[in-house]
């Protein structure tokens, strides 16, 4: 994996235009995000909530408009993962049939994270997210609760420049829920940029800013501070 810059990130938006056929789901989108700060997008259902976030990723082709990390655009996945994008999905992506721990741990050591070291980061990523001893059990035996901390925990281990969330905390309790708001916090204090996708108006409270979509139209909410 190209080595990402160790300074802070800046995400900017222009112009964005992205549609699946005859449905435009983002539609002249504007957006900057900031290293050091949570930012959420909210909207309804089918807003474009996740293609934002999958164009971020560099997995969504623009019809216009563009999205560049560091002023630089972000053609495509290996574009993005090459700045340090990294997306915890919605519906999680996990490979049911692999542990919680293998989830974590088999992308680190496919970027070339050295086996001790992603071995340490992975039990430390599940013991954040509450799942220090259900490391070993398949994914398929886990809660959809727990299956989205595991989730949360394999995009904390890849220790991206620009993290982005789709519902993250869709499946959570309470707790759970304020957990991994507070990792996600810890991501943005490290120097990473953090975008969330969430419905969930105390969530996106949390955050320091709030955009929202509305069929494929961007508002600013709130700024961030
Ligand atoms: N692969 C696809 N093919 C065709 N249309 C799609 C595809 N993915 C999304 N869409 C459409 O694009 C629009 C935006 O979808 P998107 O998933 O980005 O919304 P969302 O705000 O994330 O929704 P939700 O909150 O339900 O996850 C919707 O009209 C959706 O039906």
């Amino acid at each position: 994996m190209a080595e990402a810059p160790a300074e802070p990130a800046q995400v900017a938006v222009r112009g964005l235009r992205v549609a699946y056929g005859g449905v435009v789901a983002l539609d002249g989108v504007d957006l900057d995000a900031r290293a050091g700060q949570v930012l959420a997008v909210t909207g309804p259902s089918g807003a474009g909530k996740s293609t934002l976030l999958w164009a971020l990723a560099g997995a969504a082709r623009p019809a216009a408009g563009t999205v560049t990390v560091d002023g630089e655009p972000v053609a495509d996945r290996d574009a993005a993962v090459a700045r340090g994008v990294g997306i915890v999905p919605q519906g999680n992506g996990l490979a049911t049939v692999l542990t919680a721990r293998e989830n974590v741990l088999l992308p680190l050591l496919a970027t070339g994270v050295a086996a001790d070291d992603a071995g340490r980061r992975t039990d430390a990523v599940l013991d954040a997210v509450g799942l220090g001893e259900s490391g070993g059990h398949l994914v398929e035996e886990l809660s959809g609760g727990q299956q989205q901390r595991v989730a949360v925990a394999r995009g904390l281990a890849a220790r991206s420049r620009v993290l982005l969330a789709d519902e993250p905390t869709s499946e959570l309790d309470h707790i759970n829920r304020e957990r991994v708001l507070a990792l996600l916090r810890a991501e943005a204090d490290r120097g990473a940029v953090v975008v969330m996708a969430t419905h969930d108006p105390e969530a996106a409270e949390q955050a320091d800013g709030e955009v929202r979509l509305d069929e494929g139209r961007l508002t600013v909410v709130r700024s961030p501070q």
